[in-house]
């Protein structure tokens, strides 16, 4: 058996189309594009190069681009104050701040100085806060990109049982509060690094997302066969890109979300999204 593509890069280029055409109607109707900002920190060749997709993905869609690249060596103040002026900038409709900042910076006290309104990653506190409570809100792009490939896919997630490996903010936390949604009705395990037993629980799962950022973690014999397999989990090597889900478990699995192809080109599509939806509140107001 070989696993079914859930082709995020596929995936993300339609909602790109759809965007487009959003995109489009409220720049007639606003008289400007709605636009995206990022703030990024020092020179990691990693959020160097996700950032720039960020903005190539801008440019697909007619989203205008408003960069802050700034030194290593950026004060607490400064970036304070870059977070201040994109709050008052009426060109920017949504932004991101790139994570992970460099350790001297504090990243709770830069997401909290956010507006929550143009928070385009759904991590303002306040946005988190929103999605415990069930208030809408802009969204993580992770999970809601995650939802969104199932979804379009026909994944069923009704009563499915979900092992999620990883307690990160951006990912392994949050998406087992969409999952378990009335409207997905999911029933979510969320193992970690403390977890006993990680392949008892990932044999017991339906859908299986795996967002630890340990290369290789899930092999095929932890697998029921047959099981739904989402890989968020990405570590750069000299040989490329690696993934949580080693290669064997594709003989396994019934659908795989690979890496690279899967849930990062939803993400950032989310982003987008995110940005859109924020412009046509504007608008409406
Ligand atoms: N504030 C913030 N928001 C984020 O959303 C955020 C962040 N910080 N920090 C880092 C992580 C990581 N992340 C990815 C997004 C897209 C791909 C992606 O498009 N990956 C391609 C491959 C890209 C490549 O070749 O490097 C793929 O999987 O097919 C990967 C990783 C967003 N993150």
């Amino acid at each position: 058996m070989n696993a079914q593509l859930l082709d995020g890069k596929a995936t993300a280029a339609d909602i790109r189309r759809e965007l487009a055409g959003r995109v489009a109607e409220l720049t007639a109707a606003v008289g400007r594009p709605p636009g995206l900002g990022t703030v990024l920190v020092g020179d990691d060749p990693g959020s160097r190069a996700y950032v720039a997709g960020k903005h190539r993905d801008c440019a697909q869609v007619g989203i205008a681009s408003i960069r802050r690249d700034l030194p290593a060596g950026t004060s607490q103040r400064q970036i304070e104050e870059t977070i201040d002026e994109l709050n008052a900038d009426p060109a920017c409709t949504g932004y991101i701040v790139q994570l992970p900042l460099p350790p001297h910076l504090d990243a709770n006290a830069v997401l909290e100085r956010m507006d929550p309104v143009k928070d385009a990653d759904g991590l303002h506190p306040v946005n988190l806060g929103r999605l415990v409570l069930g208030v809408r809100a802009p969204l993580p792009c992770t999970p809601r990109g995650i939802v969104e490939l199932l979804r379009r896919h026909d994944v069923p997630l009704a009563g499915a049982r979900v092992c999620v490996i990883g307690r990160g903010i951006t990912v392994g936390r949050p998406i087992g509060l969409l999952l378990t949604r009335r409207s997905e009705n999911a029933t979510v395990t969320l193992c970690h690094t403390g977890t006993k037993g990680l392949a008892w629980h990932v044999r017991e799962a339906n859908i299986v997302i795996a967002a630890a950022g340990s290369p290789g973690l899930v092999t095929k014999d932890m697998l029921r066969p047959g099981a739904v397999v989402l890989d968020v989990g990405i570590t750069r090597t000299d040989q490329g890109l690696v993934g949580d889900i080693h290669p064997d478990a594709a003989q396994v699995a019934g659908w795989l979300a690979p890496v690279p192809g899967g849930a990062g080109p939803m993400t950032r599509a989310m982003l987008l999204a995110n940005v859109v939806e924020a412009a046509e509140r504007n608008a409406a107001a």
